[in-house]
């Protein structure tokens, strides 16, 4: 059993993420996702809920043809010292034996502890980011749906995400406001 690690934040989850999985699966028997941020929600760049993300991830892996069960999805809080947030993750996850991620300071923390890294393939990055999703949603550009799988769009929709990140945009939610 080879199982390979995911690490992201899906705020929200995209076509993007959905192809990575497909081809990581191609090298994998299971994709453990290391869902990040775990604790932040209404904030602008972080505007969905742990439990939300996770919602939505398992619809559009699954509207994607993913198997789910082949899938595992465990969400983890930040923490400020990296090497805690690093043991912090090997203890909420199954075993792995390799990782897979686009961001260079995830690779380099894995790396220096010992794990295979592999940056799995991208699909047109321009297009396909979170960042672009919630800049959209933010402008009330319907495009934003172009972007993601039909049933994570109705999770959106259903959760009033453009409201959500509007507010956040207007500092309303910020922490320091409470
Ligand atoms: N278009 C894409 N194709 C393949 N992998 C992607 C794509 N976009 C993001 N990823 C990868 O998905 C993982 C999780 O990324 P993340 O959740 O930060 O998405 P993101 O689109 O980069 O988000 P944001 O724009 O909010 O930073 C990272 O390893 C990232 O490299
Ligand atoms: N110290 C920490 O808590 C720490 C360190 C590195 C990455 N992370 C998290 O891991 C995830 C990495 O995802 P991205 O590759 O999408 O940036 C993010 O949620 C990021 O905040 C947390």
């Amino acid at each position: 059993m080879v199982r390979g690690l995911f690490p992201g934040r899906f705020q929200p989850p995209h076509w993007g993420h959905i192809y990575a999985v497909k081809e990581i699966l191609k090298e994998v028997d299971e994709v453990i996702i290391a869902m990040g941020s775990a604790q932040f929600n209404y904030l602008l760049k972080d505007p969905f809920t742990a439990g939300e993300r996770i919602w939505m991830l398992r619809e559009g892996l699954r509207e994607g043809g993913v198997d789910l069960s082949r899938v595992v999805i465990i969400p983890i809080p930040n923490v400020e010292n990296n090497l805690e947030w690093l043991g912090r993750v090997k203890s909420y996850t199954p075993p792995f034996d390799v990782i897979y991620t686009g961001n260079p300071f995830v690779a380099l923390l894995f790396r220096e502890a010992g794990y295979e890294v592999r940056q799995q393939p991208m699909f047109q990055r321009e297009r396909y980011s979170s960042t672009r999703v919630r800049e959209l949603l933010l402008r009330g550009d319907p495009s934003w749906e172009e972007l993601v799988p039909k049933s994570v769009a109705e999770i959106i929709k259903k959760l009033r995400g453009a409201e959500r990140v509007k507010t956040a945009a207007s500092g309303e939610a910020e922490p320091h406001k409470w």
